[in-house]
């Protein structure tokens, strides 16, 4: 009986003869985040390699290394793109968009983002609208569900806010999604359904050993990819119109200014194409991102009353310290969410354990050496996962499992930022997120409104950890379904 396959590796995986460490991956694709969530933390240096070019598979290395996760984000960011692999697997979603482009084709889109972001306008305007939607949907669809008793699959609510709110950045649209109208009348159920469908087959074609097999399902048209056809079909029918819509408006000279499509169509210099791309990857960019970290914000405040009574008190005093209208006034003023730090370390928190991206992949161009001598083989895929670096002792601590606010938080309560390359919540280097900023004012926005005037108790088993759906953001397995109730005087 020969057992020299039975190597020991340092990710402790049996290799077997021939498929090597495959049958692991292929048993654990439904459950990749966690399974490697473990199997890094088990490495010396966490991270593992896999090589199943032999079988005419894929080769990569998955670390939470942060000395590795610099190496590829900044100091070797020119080896390290996103690479034709992974541009090609999202093309048909995101087009050649800021996402899913390399080289001069991300770079310029890049700079025009960045010039559009960093402008106070975009700011206000992003105030502005997150206002209308919490004052105009939320806050009254909170309180008929209060009135009559009704359950709220709160996930739900977060995604329909969220597309209202980044329809209006993007193309200064209002769906109304979050009204049961707009449900109705404005495609938004269709629209919603075909932008959830076509990232999780993403992500399964991502998941596949069989790097062709979504390629060859394509050409057969048969499930998911017959879905994903119609899924991309029913988002690009939108977005067309958007488009389309918009170039009429400017055409008569009644195009608006505030939103992106209409700052970047204004250059002339896109074609419609390329406009669709920009639309598609900023509606993807804006609405599962934070309506994922807020999902399992509020499920984890569900189980610590503490730290939402500190939000609440925090909430009171920053309202109680402001002068007369403002305090009066149904939302936050920027200022006042500024001044909520332990809110910010909460989130913050929140996400560090359940990261709206989870992993994030890129593919090497020539060989290469990560900083904790691992090799990396030429056209490797490099992924990171920021979900399994938030559980590692020797970055964040013996207590790294556990939500604690206060990690976030120096003497004086004041918010003290950590390396991004530990926390790579946005991703770090010259790809960093652009709407970091943009996020945490409607994100603290919609829970310092919320929770000012509500709390939520959790319907069903309580103590139960709720799946993790692997798309490419993280979303909630089953949804998140909580009774609202009034916020008592006496809590007050
Ligand atoms: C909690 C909320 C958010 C999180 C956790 C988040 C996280 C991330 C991450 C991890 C990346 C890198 C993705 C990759 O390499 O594929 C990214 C990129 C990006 N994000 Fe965000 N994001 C959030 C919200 C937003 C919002 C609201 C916007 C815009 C309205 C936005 C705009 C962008 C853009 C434009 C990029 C592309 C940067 C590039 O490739 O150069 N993000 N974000």
């Amino acid at each position: 009986w020969d057992t020299s396959w039975k190597q020991s590796r340092a990710d402790g995986l049996k290799a077997y003869p021939i498929v090597g460490t495959l049958p692991h991956f292929v048993k654990n694709q439904h459950r990749l985040i966690e399974w490697s969530a473990g199997v890094l933390a088990r490495c010396p240096t966490y991270t593992m390699s896999f090589n199943f070019r032999g079988l005419g598979l894929a080769a990569g290395v998955m670390t939470a290394n942060p000395a590795n996760v610099e190496h590829v984000a900044r100091t070797n960011f020119q080896n390290y793109p996103k690479g034709e692999f992974v541009v090609s697997v999202i093309e048909d979603l995101l087009g050649h968009g800021i996402f899913n482009s390399d080289g001069d084709q991300w770079l310029s889109q890049r700079k025009a983002a960045s010039y559009e972001f960093s402008k106070r306008s975009m700011r206000n305007f992003v105030v502005r609208t997150v206002r209308f939607e919490i004052v105009e949907r939320l806050l009254p669809l909170l309180s008929r569900a209060e009135r009559d008793g009704r359950t709220l699959d709160v996930q739900h609510v977060l995604e329909l806010f969220a597309f209202d709110n980044i329809s209006r950045v993007v193309f200064d649209e209002d769906p109304a999604c979050l009204t049961e109208e707009g449900m109705a009348v404005n495609g938004c159920a269709a629209f919603m359904r075909a932008l959830s469908d076509a990232q999780s087959i993403v992500m399964a074609r991502f998941m596949s050993p069989v790097k062709w097999a979504w390629r060859v399902q394509k050409l057969l048209d048969m499930e998911p990819e017959r879905r994903m056809r119609d899924a991309v079909a029913t988002i690009h029918g939108y977005v067309d119109r958007v488009v389309r819509e918009r170039s009429e408006r400017g055409a008569s000279g009644l195009a608006r200014k505030d939103d992106f499509l209409s700052r970047f169509a204004s250059s002339g210099e896109l074609s419609d194409e390329s406009l669709r791309d920009v639309v598609t990857n900023f509606i993807v960019a804006g609405r599962d991102t934070t309506s994922s970290a807020l999902t399992w914000f509020f499920w984890i405040l569900s189980g610590r009353p503490d730290a939402e009574d500190k939000i609440v008190r925090e909430i009171r005093a920053v309202r109680a310290s402001s002068s007369g209208i403002i305090a009066d006034a149904a939302v936050l003023g920027y200022e006042e969410l500024r001044e909520m730090q332990y809110l910010h370390a909460a989130i913050s928190e929140s996400m560090r354990l359940y990261p709206p991206v989870a992993m994030d992949t890129h593919c090497s161009l020539r060989e290469d050496t990560l900083p904790d001598g691992t090799f990396v083989g030429e056209g490797w895929q490099v992924t990171y996962s920021a979900y399994a670096m938030a559980r590692l002792e020797e970055i964040w601590g013996p207590d790294c499992e556990e939500f604690r606010p206060e990690r976030w938080l120096d003497e004086e309560g004041v918010f003290r930022p950590v390396s991004m390359f530990k926390y790579t919540v946005f991703h770090a280097g010259p790809r960093m997120c652009l709407g970091k900023e943009l996020a945490y004012i409607q994100m603290k926005s919609i829970v310092a409104c919320v929770l000012e005037r509500f709390s939520f108790r959790l319907v069903g088993d309580q103590k139960k950890k709720p799946g993790l759906v692997f798309s490419l953001t993280l979303r909630m397995e089953g949804g998140l379904h909580m009774q609202v109730k009034k916020r008592g005087a006496l809590n007050r």
